[in-house]
């Protein structure tokens, strides 16, 4: 019999293809917004913004100056899917592969978005982690973990 996955890893698994975009060597992250008719509205990843060349920008994570990393530069997963959508987020659920960071939440709050789905969460705990979960639940936005899932071709 033909394997049919669920909405969730359907969902999930368009992020985590997205994530694979991605031109940073140490975390690649993905996103993907779904409307409440289970239509994808907006897809992202890590990345460079318009006109910034990849080979031209540095990619180095926390060592030296922040000018010379790569954190100024890269516009987040999340921050990409909700620019490169199409439409009203209001009540939307954005898929993403890493839990959102404060900056992303921000932005997700304030498109609309009600609900965040996510499986990793590398960086729990941190003050970035604890800034976004308490405006998240300030504002009424749910965020739920998912277990990742590995598709079984027979
Ligand atoms: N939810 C997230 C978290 C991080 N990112 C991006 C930003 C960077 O490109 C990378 C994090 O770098 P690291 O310090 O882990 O090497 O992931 C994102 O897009 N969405
Ligand atoms: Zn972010």
């Amino acid at each position: 019999m033909s394997k049919v996955i669920n909405w969730t890893q359907y969902f999930m698994g368009v992020a985590k293809l997205s994530a694979y975009r991605s031109k940073d060597p140490n975390t690649q992250v993905g996103a993907c917004i779904v409307n409440n008719d289970n239509k994808i509205v907006g897809v992202g990843y890590n990345g460079l913004p318009w006109g910034c060349e990849d080979s031209e920008f540095p990619w180095q994570v926390r060592e030296g100056e922040l000018y010379e990393t790569k954190y100024p530069y890269v516009v987040h997963a999340e921050l990409n899917a909700i620019l490169n959508s199409t439409g009203n987020l209001k009540g939307c659920r954005i898929y993403v592969s890493l839990f959102p960071c404060h900056e992303c939440v921000k932005a997700i709050i304030q498109s609309g978005i009600s609900e965040i789905i996510y499986e990793d969460d590398k960086y729990n705990g941190t003050d970035s982690d604890r800034a976004a979960k308490r405006m998240l639940e300030a504002a009424g936005v749910k965020y739920t973990k998912v277990e990742p899932f590995v598709i079984e071709v027979k």
